[in-house]
């Protein structure tokens, strides 16, 4: 079945690839092998180069297209392929929601031998393009070289600012137009590496821990709102001030000018200080007629829009009458708790995060709101038999855990607690499925519809209704 070339190559031929997996790669078979195809879509037929083979299945590279699926489509970003984000490009939006909507099926099925006869729609992202309101970029002075680059007769920079390139900590693909985020964005990046380079400011040597500069945050709001947070690696006060200046008078529109020092081998800025350089120290998201203060360090969805369709589908799910206490477990800045404040009696709100939580309190405030209550800690320790005697049993519970899913503990709680409806919101149907697997015996699904906050990623986002058996 397989030719093999000289010294290591192993080709499978006319692999059909009839399906793809929740990790984004097409799936084919050849006899009883699996084999997971990077970037095959389903339908076509393909030549594939094993990377990698275990007993039952293996991984590979497309080696020769012989035939296009005609789900593809002709990819819009130059980086495709080698940038680590929007991998799915290539397929059309309506197949990628398609598949994404038949891997929640497939896990719920799997994993929690759930029914999803009735599932609904997947809803689309109102924008499949530009709709991110944060990115991160890294500076290294070792840029991944693609193979236009090398076409090229003249020297480079080898300077970089961009994304990493998957599977390398320290190489960065330099971006020069990104798709993922509105202007000013690709102004800012673009200003901040020519203005660096043309004043000699280092950039990070990842391996190394040296240079100067080490990452480019930029976010913008709904409210046309944007900061600019500067990652230096160590204070050299003439070059922080000389960019900071620089873009306080190139950007005027800026809201936010932040620099940060981080003289860590991590990367986190979660543990060091903030510098206003100019302006305020945060932005504002509007949602709803609600405002959020968003900090360098706030965690807000970064899909704004769909983050409102997904809020509304988590609302709608729930159904409130008015009168009910509902608890929103990891709340993170609490804007699903105060999202939902006005349509219920009292929300109280549980989120690990420390910072998250104020901001959560803060928000409340901001917007007049007093019926939400905030408590930070690891939610296993934080929800029990105590905290429920004394906030009261809610009728209604929001979950929107991290990947990981819920700790079984949490989940035993909910059992315990027995609250009349809960709606799980989950990025991973995978840890949603066993936990949904571990509520059967009290639980019903009486709803599910995945929400698509990633175009052009394999994510996907499930809501799910659970109702007390009667
Ligand atoms: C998917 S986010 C949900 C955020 C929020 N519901 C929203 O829509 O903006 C998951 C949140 O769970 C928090 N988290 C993770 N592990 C936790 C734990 N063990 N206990 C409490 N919160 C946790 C994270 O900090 C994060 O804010």
């Amino acid at each position: 079945m397989s030719r093999k070339k000289p010294g290591v190559i192993t080709i499978i031929p006319n692999v059909h690839i009839i399906d793809i997996a929740e990790e984004g790669k097409g799936v084919g078979k050849a006899d009883e092998l699996v084999i997971f195809v990077d970037k095959a879509v389903p339908g076509d037929v393909v030549d594939v180069r094993l990377m990698k083979k275990k007993k039952n299945f293996a991984e590979a590279i497309i080696d020769t297209l012989h035939e296009k699926s005609d789900l593809r489509v002709e990819p819009f970003c130059p980086h495709f392929g080698t940038c680590g984000g929007c991998k799915w490009q290539h397929m059309s939006y309506e197949a990628q929601l398609k598949f994404k909507q038949k891997n929640v099926e497939a896990a719920l099925q799997r994993l929690g031998k759930i029914d999803t006869s009735g599932i609904e729609p997947i809803l689309g992202s109102v924008k499949n393009r530009y709709y991110r309101n944060k990115l991160e970029f890294t500076f290294s002075n070792k840029r991944w070289l693609e193979k236009i680059d090398m076409e090229r007769d003249e020297e480079f920079d080898m300077n970089a600012l961009g994304f990493h390139v998957p599977l390398r900590f320290d190489k960065i693909l330099d971006i020069d137009h990104c798709y993922l985020q509105e202007e000013p964005s690709n102004s800012i990046r673009n200003a901040v590496r020519n203005y660096a380079t043309e004043n000699n400011i280092s950039f990070y040597d990842l391996r190394n821990h040296e240079g100067a500069l080490r990452n480019l945050i930029i976010r913008t709001s709904s409210t046309g709102e944007v900061m600019i947070v500067v990652v230096f690696a160590y204070p050299e006060q003439e070059q922080v001030d000389g960019l900071m200046n620089f873009l306080k008078a190139e950007f005027p529109q800026v809201n936010a000018l932040l620099y940060i020092v981080n003289q860590k081998k991590n990367d986190t800025i979660f543990d060091q200080e903030v510098i206003t350089f100019a302006g305020r120290d945060h932005i504002f998201e509007e949602m709803d007629g609600i405002r959020f203060k968003i900090g360098a360090k706030s965690f807000y969805q970064t899909n704004s829009d769909q983050a409102f369709e997904l809020y509304k589908i988590t609302r709608d799910f729930a159904d409130f009458k008015g009168d009910e206490l509902v608890y929103d477990l990891y709340t993170g800045a609490g804007t699903i708790a105060n999202f939902i404040a006005k349509n219920v009696k009292q929300v109280i709100g549980v989120e690990y995060v420390p910072t998250a939580i104020e901001d959560a309190k803060f928000n409340s405030e901001l917007n007049g709101i007093s019926n939400t209550q905030f408590y930070a800690g690891d939610m296993k320790d934080i929800l029990t038999s105590e905290f429920i005697a004394t906030h009261g049993k809610p009728d209604v519970v929001i979950t929107d855990p991290p990947r990981a899913g819920m700790h079984a503990d949490v989940v035993q709680r909910l059992l315990e607690m027995e609250a009349e409806k809960i709606v799980y919101v989950s990025c991973n149907a995978a840890t949603q499925a066993r936990d949904l697997e571990l509520l059967k015996d009290k639980y019903d699904v009486a709803r599910i519809k995945p929400v698509d906050m990633f175009p052009h990623t394999q994510h996907v986002e499930n809501v799910v209704l659970l109702r007390l058996k009667g």
